[in-house]
């Protein structure tokens, strides 16, 4: 009997110290890898009691597609970063533990610090479903050494697309025979640019408030502004003003500008990081500015993009618990600093920038506070909130698909919107 109960004591002893373990999934290549691995690390310090495993499982449209393979057989991640566009798919799919479960029943969170553009987009039907984490939005970046050869005002970016046009035909260089050897700009082929447009100018993509009222039920983006950005964008390419790269290509487009085979890049805020390094190392004078709008246009917005970190439903309520920990200080203002200063995605929080402002951050580091700005600057309404669609990778597909038409040069414009509003309305559709 005696022997039982040591025994015994030995065992729960054991179990006592055991650790909680959990996996955290992520979409962040490259130098961020080990960025986020030594945010982890400290919460592990932290935390001794939790054991993170963490994992880059490839972008985000192949870490949204692990995951619901996982789901499916039985071994779910506990924590998913994945990106703005998943939520209302996740929010269906009924396998998440809303976040927002987690903070009303935790008196140390205090989601009144968050950046209230950034909750716009995350808070569906007035809940947060997800953490914000990783937000971000467009950016020009420009070549001011180029900028400056090429007899442009190095200070004074293109604020239209007039002006923009204007400084992508002084930036083409030709050779003797009459080739072209430097153009004036790129973006991915990614249906992002087009979302972030529609918001710049006070539009929705979809019905019922951009899914944010009711479910949306069709596309509204055939219009007016979307035939703005269409137009420049085939017009760029057929003039070869403009580099296009392959779908999603983000890799190639950015090498484009760091090898100076373009003077601007429009990107995404999470790379200012990087760009400020590549172009100090190419030995050229990085600049960023907001998006140029189309002439006579009013400025709506940006669309908060990028992604956030979603907690898996488990059977073992530790690990939820544990899983809610490690999202909880990931959002915590110094891993935001961390973040911000690492990469260029926002700190989602508002103490975290005041933070960074009153120790001179931005003073030393402009293209930082670039993004912030433009973010600042947006009206707030459903159309900057961003499009909530369950279906949205298949509508970015359909948009893309349409796209790539437009600038193989077989369809016009007009047919690429036609065409995409036809394919996104079919898996709007579907998706019910
Ligand atoms: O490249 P990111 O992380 O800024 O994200 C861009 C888009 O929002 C992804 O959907």
């Amino acid at each position: 009997m005696k022997k039982f109960l040591v025994i015994s004591l030995l065992v729960l002893t054991v179990l006592s110290f055991a650790k909680v373990k959990i996996q955290f999934w992520h979409a962040m290549g490259g130098w961020r890898i080990e960025v986020i691995q030594n945010m982890v690390n400290d919460f592990m310090k932290l935390n001794p009691d939790i054991e993170v495993e963490v994992q880059y499982v490839g972008s985000y449209e192949e870490i949204l597609a692990k995951t619901v393979a996982a789901v499916q057989a039985g071994t779910p991640p506990h924590v998913v970063q994945l990106n703005e566009i998943s939520t209302q798919k996740m929010i269906d799919s009924g396998v998440v533990v809303p976040v927002q479960d987690m903070i009303d029943k935790d008196p140390t969170f205090d989601v009144g610090l968050f950046l209230p553009q950034v909750l716009n987009y995350y808070r569906v039907g007035e809940k947060l479903y997800s953490m914000p984490w990783n937000s971000s939005t467009p950016l020009l970046y420009y070549n001011k050494t180029l900028f400056k050869e090429a007899g442009l005002d190095p200070d004074n970016p293109p604020r239209t697309y007039s002006e923009l046009i204007e400084a992508c035909r002084k930036l083409v260089k030709k050779d003797e025979k009459g080739n072209v050897i430097r153009s004036g700009i790129t973006w991915p082929l990614y249906s992002w640019f087009f979302e972030e447009y529609m918001a710049l100018q006070n539009k929705s993509l979809v019905d019922n408030d951009n899914g944010r009222t009711k479910k949306a039920t069709k596309a509204t983006f055939n219009n007016e502004a979307a035939m703005n950005f269409l137009n420049l964008w085939d017009k760029l390419t057929k003039e070869g003003l403009m580099i296009n790269t392959k779908r999603a290509d983000w890799t190639a487009a950015r090498q484009l500008f760091i090898s100076q085979t373009v003077g601007m890049l429009i990107s995404s805020t999470s790379d200012v990081a990087l760009l400020m390094n590549e172009s100090a190392k190419q030995g050229f004078e990085l600049g960023t500015a907001f998006l140029p709008l189309p002439d006579g246009a009013q400025r709506g917005g940006v669309i908060i993009g990028g992604g956030s970190l979603w907690i898996i439903k488990q059977k073992d309520q530790q690990e939820i618990n544990a899983a809610w920990k490690l999202v909880k200080y990931l959002a915590e203002p110094g891993p935001q600093i961390t973040w911000h200063q690492a990469t260029g995605y926002f700190p989602i929080r508002v103490d975290a920038i005041q933070t960074l402002q009153v120790q001179g951050y931005y003073r030393d580091n402009p293209h930082h506070l670039t993004a912030i700005l433009q973010l600042l600057t947006s009206v707030q309404n459903y159309n900057t909130n961003g499009a909530i669609i369950g279906a949205f990778p298949e509508v970015r597909d359909a948009i893309e698909t349409a796209v790539e038409k437009m600038i193989s040069g077989s369809i016009t414009p007009k047919q690429a919107l036609d065409e995409a509003e036809k394919n996104a309305n079919k898996a709007i559709k579907e998706y019910f």
